[in-house]
């Protein structure tokens, strides 16, 4: 190296340590208010949450807004999102329990939710999610509610018909799906392929493509597919990147999905609702009499308000009472006025109606 490029490096070394000095002692500053702001909320309420979903929402969405570059907002958001994780636990740490096993895409949200700083802790099912939640063994539970390419996941929606849970956020995360295979398979031999069924249903036109002659073998998670995948050397696994680290597995081909947008979205249930957070999201379910224009009757209300419907699922009822029962997201928080007056309209046209929660939209 020239003595030029030498000396400008280590300047601008000398300036990063500087600025670390200043970062370092920044967020132990911001953490000290942290330690405060649970003082507070302490005397306020002995049976507080420390956890504030709106806040954390208002937080990042802050920092997006504020950041010029040359990190993109997401990057930035995601350091940000660490930081609070730490602060967080430093006033309590966060227990989640999210449907495992480890190394499931539900845990990868999980992380992308609550941040490294989170317990979380694996279930086996996702009615087990929902208990430990209930029961107040976790503060929250961690559940995944539909995919961009498969549609819904029926068993989380009909939980909820049978639960007093509420959903406090939600988590859309881009599922990005690999070949994976251990470090004693012959790569030209491969006769079987384990996934779960969703990912196979998400990657079939390429395995059809390129695989069209592999047993696909359906297992309980990626992560179990990875793990069958170490002790067989004919054998590779359909999963995402943590499953394939949990086993030490290698990317023999990237990003199989046949959809590049392939997402899906998690919700984040505890036992309170979130307050408004200023770009909300609810989340009904409404119960309908079996007669002649009773979904006009249960829509017309949210187009009058012009309430932006974001879902809309219709599933069997699982008592005589309920004849049909939908499952609607829509834009807007119950507690704002129009949110409230449309919700009284459609609660008298009802059999019955729940509002499973408010909460933030996704901000990450
Ligand atoms: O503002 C609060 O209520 C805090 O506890 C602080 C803080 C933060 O680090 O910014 C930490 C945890 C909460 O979930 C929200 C925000």
């Amino acid at each position: 190296m020239s003595s030029d490029a030498s000396a400008r490096l280590d300047a601008l070394r000398e300036r990063i340590d500087q600025l670390d000095c200043d970062i370092l002692h920044l967020i132990s500053e911001r953490a000290q208010c942290a330690q405060e702001v649970a003082e507070v909320k302490l005397a306020e309420d002995p049976a507080t949450l420390f956890y504030r979903p709106e806040r954390e929402a208002q937080v990042l969405r802050r920092i997006m807004a504020m950041n010029k570059g040359p990190l993109s907002d997401e990057e930035m958001a995601r350091l940000f999102r660490e930081v609070m994780s730490a602060c967080l636990a430093l006033e309590q740490p966060v227990k989640v329990a999210y449907l495992g096993p480890e190394g499931t895409f539900t845990q990868q949200a999980a992380l992308k939710h609550f941040g490294e700083s989170a317990v979380s802790l694996p279930m086996a099912a996702i009615d087990e999610v929902f208990r430990e939640v209930e029961a107040g063994a976790v503060h929250y539970g961690v559940v995944p509610v539909e995919n961009s390419t498969e549609g819904v996941v029926n068993h989380t929606l009909d939980t909820f018909l049978e639960s007093s849970i509420h959903i406090c956020g939600e988590v859309v995360l881009r599922i990005h799906h690999h070949l994976l295979v251990g470090e004693n398979t012959r790569r030209d031999k491969i006769s079987r392929i384990y996934s779960h069924p969703q990912s196979f249903a998400q990657c079939r036109k390429w395995l059809d493509a390129h695989y069209p002659h592999a047993e696909r073998v359906a297992v309980a998670s990626n992560a179990e597919a990875s793990r069958l995948v170490k002790t067989e050397w004919h054998s590779a696994a359909i999963a995402g990147d943590m499953a394939g680290k949990l086993y030490g597995l290698e990317v023999i081909a990237d990003k199989v999905e046949d959809r590049p947008d392939n997402s899906t979205r998690f919700l984040i249930i505890g036992n309170r609702d979130a307050p408004l957070s200023g770009s909300d999201k609810t989340s009904l379910v409404v119960a309908m009499r079996n007669q002649p224009g009773a979904l006009h009757d249960l829509l017309e209300p949210f187009h009058r308000h012009q309430i932006d419907m974001t879902r809309l699922e219709t599933r069997p009822s699982r008592s005589g009472v309920w004849n049909y029962v939908f499952f609607i997201d829509f834009v807007g928080h119950h507690e704002e006025p129009r949110v409230a007056a449309m919700l009284d309209e459609v609660r008298l046209r009802a059999a019955d109606l729940k509002v499973l929660g408010s909460y933030p939209q996704g901000v990450l």
